[in-house]
């Protein structure tokens, strides 16, 4: 055990980050009006070359004319191996208005990536006078992102959070699939005759959780393509959870209130982690460090996990 306590990450929900296109400008109503809890207006891969231009000048105007209400406003740019992610800082920094929070940076692969970006924030930052420190979320979606993920979740004053992006995350691994999250037919085991299909994701997020623990970070689930299959998000999102990530990405409106329910924790659950407290605080009185609630062990390492589900459930309540 380190001497150094572990930072708690953002008092902020992020329980559901929704996309869409910088290009679709007649989708921002609707996000804003969304139940999620972060917006991600796309440069990225949603975007079609010909129309980064545009879809930039469209961002900019958006995040100062629309009421994004309470939600985390957040723009992806595009990755350092094109040609178009300085322009897409420098607009942004010198354009938007301070409502901008955060600028998600996607296909990280070591912490010097994240150096670059923070060079030219800071420096347009100064040069503009901009109040509100811009913040970073990364997407992790390479090979080289998750050997580093541990060194890019510490690399920067301003990072807030790490999702895994399936997609490109498959693609950079050589992974056999065209599937973006979720099960993967042929990833199964078999057992007398019976086939079991483990999560091909797990060791990716686990990693991705760990980092973003280790230095006060929120750990987010990437996309899940398949926006049909509502059974096929919720049982991911749940994988999710329990693992420890804070939140999923809506790639379509419809999985929004899929997101907010798993990663909101139920009446059921809020009310167990009370009464543990209770029951320890109880223990404590009575000079134990151990008692047992509902016929099992409860301890001090109990108080911490029923906190994670206090913690969230207040920051809820608002
Ligand atoms: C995979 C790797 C990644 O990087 S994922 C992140 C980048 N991708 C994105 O941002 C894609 C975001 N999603 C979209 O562009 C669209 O949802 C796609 C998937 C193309 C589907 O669009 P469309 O065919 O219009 O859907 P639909 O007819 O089922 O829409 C129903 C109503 O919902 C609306 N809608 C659609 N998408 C969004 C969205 N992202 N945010 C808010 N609203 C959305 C539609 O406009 C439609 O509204 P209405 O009922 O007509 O009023
Ligand atoms: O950017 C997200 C992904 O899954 O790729
Ligand atoms: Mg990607």
């Amino acid at each position: 055990m380190s001497f150094r306590t572990q930072p708690l990450p953002p008092a902020r929900l992020n329980r559901c980050q929704l996309f869409g296109p910088g290009s679709r400008v007649s989708l921002f109503e609707k996000m804003a009006k969304s139940d999620a809890d972060v917006i991600n207006l796309d440069l990225e891969d949603s975007v079609a070359p010909d129309d980064k231009e545009q879809a930039r000048k469209n961002i900019i105007q958006a995040i100062g004319d629309i009421d994004w209400g309470q939600k985390t406003l957040s723009v992806r740019i595009n990755g350092l191996d094109t040609p178009f992610w300085y322009r897409d800082v420098v607009d942004l920094l010198e354009q938007a208005g301070e409502r901008l929070d955060q600028i998600m940076i996607p296909k990280v692969g070591n912490a010097a990536d994240i150096y670059a970006v923070d060079a030219l924030v800071t420096a347009v930052e100064r040069a503009k006078g901009r109040s509100k420190p811009i913040r970073f979320e990364v997407i992790i979606e390479s090979a080289a992102g998750i050997c580093h993920v541990e060194e890019i979740a510490a690399s920067s004053p301003r990072m807030e959070a790490v999702s895994l992006g399936a997609a490109d995350f498959a693609a950079s691994m050589g992974m056999a699939t065209t599937g973006i999250g979720g099960t993967q037919e042929n990833y199964y085991m078999i057992r007398e005759g019976q086939k079991y299909w483990p999560d091909p994701w797990h060791w990716a997020q686990t990693a991705i959780v760990a980092a973003c623990r280790t230095h006060g970070l929120l750990p987010v689930d990437g996309p899940f393509g398949d926006f049909s299959d509502t059974d096929g998000f919720v049982a991911q999102a749940r994988r999710s959870a329990t693992l420890g990530m804070v939140g999923k990405w809506a790639i379509h409106p419809s999985q929004v209130a899929l997101a907010n329910e798993v990663f909101s924790p139920s009446e059921a659950a809020i009310g167990e982690a009370r009464e543990i407290l209770a029951a320890m605080d109880e223990a404590k009185r009575s000079g134990a460090g151990a008692t047992v609630y509902k016929g099992r062990l409860v301890d001090i390492a109990s108080i911490k996990q029923a906190e994670v589900i206090v913690r969230q459930a207040e920051l809820i309540a608002g």
